[in-house]
């Protein structure tokens, strides 16, 4: 199993945890607003370690944005699969295609 898809499994599990005991319960207990103000906070900082960041930093915040992404699929029930598969079908097709097929 890889690596994203082994913490795909520890979040559905941690999901209904004792939240002192478990990052991913708290973000449950907070409700969805708050595993999508993280995902967006990530995000941003994602973004501006992509500008200013060392290696090192935007290393970091990658992981960071790709398990706060993992738990916002969780919490509305979509598996990774899911993404994966849409990846899967967009390959061999240009982004510029994919664009221009969104905008019609
Ligand atoms: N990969 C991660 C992971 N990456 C980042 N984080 C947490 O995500 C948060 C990042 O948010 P910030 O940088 O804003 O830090 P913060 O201010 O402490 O966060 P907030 O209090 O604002 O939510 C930090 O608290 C990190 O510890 C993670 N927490 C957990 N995991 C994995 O999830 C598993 C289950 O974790 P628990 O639910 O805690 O058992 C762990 O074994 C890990 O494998």
């Amino acid at each position: 199993m890889d690596t994203l898809s082994r913490l795909e499994r520890t979040i559905a599990e941690r999901r209904r945890a004792d939240p002192s005991q478990s990052y991913v319960a708290t973000l449950h207990a907070k409700g969805l607003p708050q595993i999508a103000r993280k995902l967006g906070e990530e995000g941003v900082e994602a973004a501006i370690a992509t500008l200013s960041g060392s290696e090192a930093e935007l290393t970091g915040e990658a992981a960071d944005i790709l398990f706060h992404l993992l738990v916002a699929l969780d919490a509305r029930d979509i598996p990774f699969a899911e993404v994966l598969a849409e990846l899967d079908r967009r390959e061999g097709t240009s982004g510029l295609e994919e664009k221009a097929g969104r905008t019609q």
